[in-house]
């Protein structure tokens, strides 16, 4: 399958994107990234393609999570740690307590470009151009700063190797081992009480690795673990750049993560999105929300995934806690009689957003509680498998998100709000959905 040119991409008027200023900044930019290296190997895809396949089967669960939208002032080795420090933690919860195999996929190493309700952000009486994240233009409200800037795209490849590079040291190197599962609880969230029960599955793991290697097996299997990139393929000269011809087999793969997704403003049939996801061959997504209609996702598992190979679609709802209890059972039932195959994931993120009264964008954990629990009822009674969650998330200790454990109110939200998008659960929070979805999985 062959690569569709940059320029007929763009002639399909695809939505969300920037306007550079100086086309001849963008040909060198893009030129650039066309010599870089890959990020990930199509092989690594293959494999991912490969569990996805199982989630669809009902036979493993994915973890997708991470930041709405990354920094390159984030890139640092704390913030790193931290993202990742979660994931395992909760990847350890839902494998411990629910039995089934985790497939860890992080929103990191390229999640770097918002889609924006709006183009343009008022503040005081100023009208500037909207954020679109840091591979677009800056986070600053000064008309400079908001200008689209082709080198950041060349800056989102370097932010995105120097995050993968550490991830890769941390998850072969030791960090990830399953008997650092009790190191994974330091600080703030040890004292919480999920901190509390993480501990005693932690003792419970422990024991049962000790007794594993008493009786002769090999520790080195529990060195190491299976991590995956994932961001959502927004600027097309970036992965359009980055997508290559894998010698292997003959066929193009977007070389900037392992897997890419479209997103819920961009999924238009015939525009450039799905037009250029249709030629790649990774493991790929598809946002989904309470507008889609069984024809509209029928149509995209027909261009998008046309052999219906296994593991190569994913589609992540996000209806929202209110809609999705009706919005969902007719998507799902006419995709599985269609015989379609897809693994089906919940984002209980992007339909629950809401402003607070102090401005600040917010979501409530309890609808995030209550739209998965949404999305594994119908999918119970509709005999289907919930596949996964996908959330927003962060390793510190922020106060973006309201409710949970800590009763996070609206009045604590300015106190440590950091991020540049949507607001994410914070460490204490993504261990709480753990548990929760742990026990929906336990019964599902
Ligand atoms: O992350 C998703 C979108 O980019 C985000 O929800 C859009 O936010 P906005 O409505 O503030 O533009
Ligand atoms: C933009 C996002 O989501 P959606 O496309 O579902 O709105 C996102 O995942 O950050
Ligand atoms: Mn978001």
């Amino acid at each position: 399958m062959s690569i569709p040119d940059l320029a007929a991409l763009h002639a399909l008027g695809p939505a969300q994107q920037p306007t550079y200023p100086d086309r001849g900044a963008v040909d060198g930019a893009v030129a650039r990234l066309r010599t870089a290296p890959p990020l990930v190997f199509a092989g690594e895809c293959d494999d991912l393609k490969t569990k996805i396949a199982a989630v669809a089967r009902g036979e493993a669960f994915l973890l997708q999570g991470g930041d709405c939208a990354e920094t390159f002032a984030g890139v640092t080795a704390d913030n790193v740690r931290n993202k990742l420090r979660v994931l395992l933690q909760m990847a350890v919860v839902l494998t411990y307590a629910a039995s089934v195999p985790v497939v860890k996929v992080g929103r990191i190493a390229g999640q770097y470009a918002k889609p924006r309700s709006s183009d343009l952000e008022t503040r005081d009486g100023v009208t500037l151009p909207a954020y679109r994240g840091d591979a677009v233009n800056g986070f600053d409200f000064t008309p400079e700063s908001r200008v689209p800037d082709p080198q950041r795209l060349v800056d989102v490849y370097n932010s995105s190797a120097a995050t993968l590079n550490l991830v890769r040291a941390f998850v072969t190197g030791g960090y990830a081992d399953l008997r650092q599962v009790h190191t994974w609880n330091t600080d703030f969230v040890r004292e919480s009480p999920v901190g509390q029960r993480y501990e005693q599955i932690a003792g419970e793991i422990e024991r049962a690795l000790t007794f594993m290697q008493a009786i002769g097996a090999d520790p080195d299997e529990f060195h190491r673990v299976d991590f995956h990139s994932s961001h959502e393929a927004l600027v097309l000269e970036y992965e359009h750049a980055m997508t290559r011809v894998d010698s292997r087999t003959n066929t193009p793969y977007d070389v900037s993560g392992h897997f890419v997704w479209i997103g819920e403003r961009t999924r238009q049939l015939d525009n450039a999105h799905v037009e250029l996801l249709s030629h790649i061959r990774n493991p790929i997504g598809v946002k989904l929300g309470p507008t889609t209609t069984p024809d509209d996702a029928l149509a995209l598992a027909a261009k998008l995934n046309p052999e219906n190979e296994p593991g190569r679609l994913t589609f992540i709802t996000r209806f929202g806690a209110g809609k999705i209890r009706d919005g969902l059972p007719h998507l799902v039932e006419k995709v599985n009689a269609a015989g379609v195959e897809v693994a089906w994931v919940c984002d209980p993120m992007h339909g629950n957003t809401f402003e607070a009264s102090s401005g600040y964008k917010t979501r409530r954990f309890d609808d995030v509680i209550e739209e998965v629990q949404g999305f594994f009822d119908v999918h119970r009674s509709l005999g289907t498998w919930p596949g996964g969650v996908h959330v927003e998330l962060t390793g510190d200790d922020v106060t973006e998100c309201v409710g949970g454990g800590e009763e996070l109110l609206e009045a604590d939200l300015g106190g440590r709000y950091e991020s540049v998008c949507d607001p994410r659960l914070n460490r204490v929070q993504s261990l709480e959905l753990a548990f929760l979805v742990a026990e929906m999985l336990r019964k599902a």
